[in-house]
């Protein structure tokens, strides 16, 4: 049944015509309890993550009929096939398994009947033993120099979201500068280069699938430049390593099958960050800070996956878009960080959002009659109040 045909949304959608859309957030705060009734905060180990969701055009009866509408459309039967490793993503007929690579509690996770868990362990004691000899020193280039600067090149998941940790992370840095090169527009990889020293370099080549044509361009550039210095074609194996699904065609580049991290098809790329794709974010922090984040990620999934619906934050924020999205028209969700360490979140979060949600039909196959994602923009909060919230505000 189509999510326009669930009687649940046709509530949702007479409540919103009769009254839903004359709310006004001054007439809702005039119940003094608003702010407890609409609000949960997440006990981490690291201290209160407050969600205050009460400055939202949402009364009781929308919350109510909106968590209705998820156990309708079995939201938590979905959730529960994600983390029983079934291959939800039938199109490619895979499973969607990103939360295995943060299991910092080794909970079981199979695919087909085998775990998954000792892989994800192994790759990343690989990753460990890497970035503690990268940051040492006593990993050398081939001139017997350490390594100064490490230049990601990747695109799309395998660039956004390294890039995004390394910009929060900022404060966190123990290694080496990390650079990104995406675009291959050549200037991109051209005013990277002029900041670093083929002696003291290291590229990553992060691609999932190692064909991406940006990527490989940039990496055979990159290769090229790196030789003009290095001359030898052994050193490459010292300054180039492969973060991808693709052993062989890792090989074929000419990196040494030991300097290649490896990930699975399970993990779609816009939640790669976690995977071998986040070693430029451990080299730059530190492999113990790196496991700190995936332990943060790690409660996030336990939350999502134990909490009730009432309480559950990720479904909550995603009932609320469902909400803006379908009954208020509203085509774009701006995401406006005041952290200026967060300044590419958005970016990152556009690949996660729009293309997770980009699509125009269902899984039976039919064409929605629906909105099924919005248009993620934004910049940090007050650079964006000094340009565009004139328009927001009028
Ligand atoms: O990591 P790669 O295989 O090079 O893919 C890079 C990007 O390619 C495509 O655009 C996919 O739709 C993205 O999800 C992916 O992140």
């Amino acid at each position: 049944m189509a999510l326009s045909a669930d009687p649940v949304y046709q509530e949702l959608k007479k409540f919103f015509d009769s009254e839903g859309k004359n709310m006004k957030l001054a007439d809702l705060f005039q119940d003094g309890q608003r702010f407890e009734k609409f609000s949960t905060t997440l006990t981490t180990p690291d201290g209160p993550i407050l969600v205050d969701y009460s400055k939202n055009l949402v009364n009781e009866c929308v919350m109510k009929k909106l968590l209705e509408l998820a156990r309708s459309r079995k939201v938590e039967e979905m959730r529960d096939a994600m983390f029983s490793g079934q291959k939800i993503n039938f199109t490619e007929d895979r499973a969607v398994l990103h939360v295995a690579l943060r299991n910092r509690s080794n909970q079981p996770f199979t695919i087909d009947g085998k775990s998954v868990v000792d892989d994800v362990n192994r790759v990343l004691e690989h990753m460990k033993t890497f970035c503690n000899q990268i940051i040492s020193g006593s990993w050398k280039g081939y001139s017997g120099q350490k390594i100064t600067d490490v230049v990601n090149i990747g695109i799309g998941g395998s660039d956004l979201g390294p890039l995004m940790v390394t910009e929060a992370l900022r404060s966190y840095q123990v290694g080496p500068n990390v650079h990104f090169v995406s675009n291959v527009d050549g200037t991109h990889m051209a005013e990277v280069l002029k900041k670093v020293k083929a002696e003291t370099t290291l590229f990553i080549i992060a691609s999932k699938t190692f064909t991406t044509q940006e990527t490989i361009t940039n990496a055979e550039s990159a290769k090229e430049w790196f030789l003009l210095t290095a001359k030898d074609p052994d050193a490459v194996a010292k300054h180039f390593v492969a973060l991808s699904t693709n052993a062989p065609a890792c090989k074929a580049f000419g990196i040494d099958e030991a300097n290649m991290f490896e990930f699975w098809d399970w993990v779609g790329g816009r939640y790669s960050l976690w995977s071998a794709i986040g070693l430029s974010i451990a080299v730059h922090i530190g492999f113990e800070n790196f496991e700190q984040l995936l332990q943060g990620a790690h409660y996030m999934d336990n939350h999502f996956k134990s909490t009730p619906l009432e309480k559950n934050v990720p479904v909550i924020l995603a009932l609320l878009g469902v909400w803006y999205i379908n009954f208020f028209g509203a085509e774009t969700h701006a995401l406006l960080p005041y952290d200026q360490y967060l300044h590419r979140f958005a970016a990152y979060f556009q690949q996660g959002d729009m293309e997770s949600n980009g699509k125009f039909v269902t899984r039976d196959g039919s064409r929605v009659n629906y909105s099924t994602g919005p248009i993620v923009w934004g910049e940090p909060g007050t650079n964006g109040q000094h340009a565009f919230y004139q328009l927001i505000h009028q």
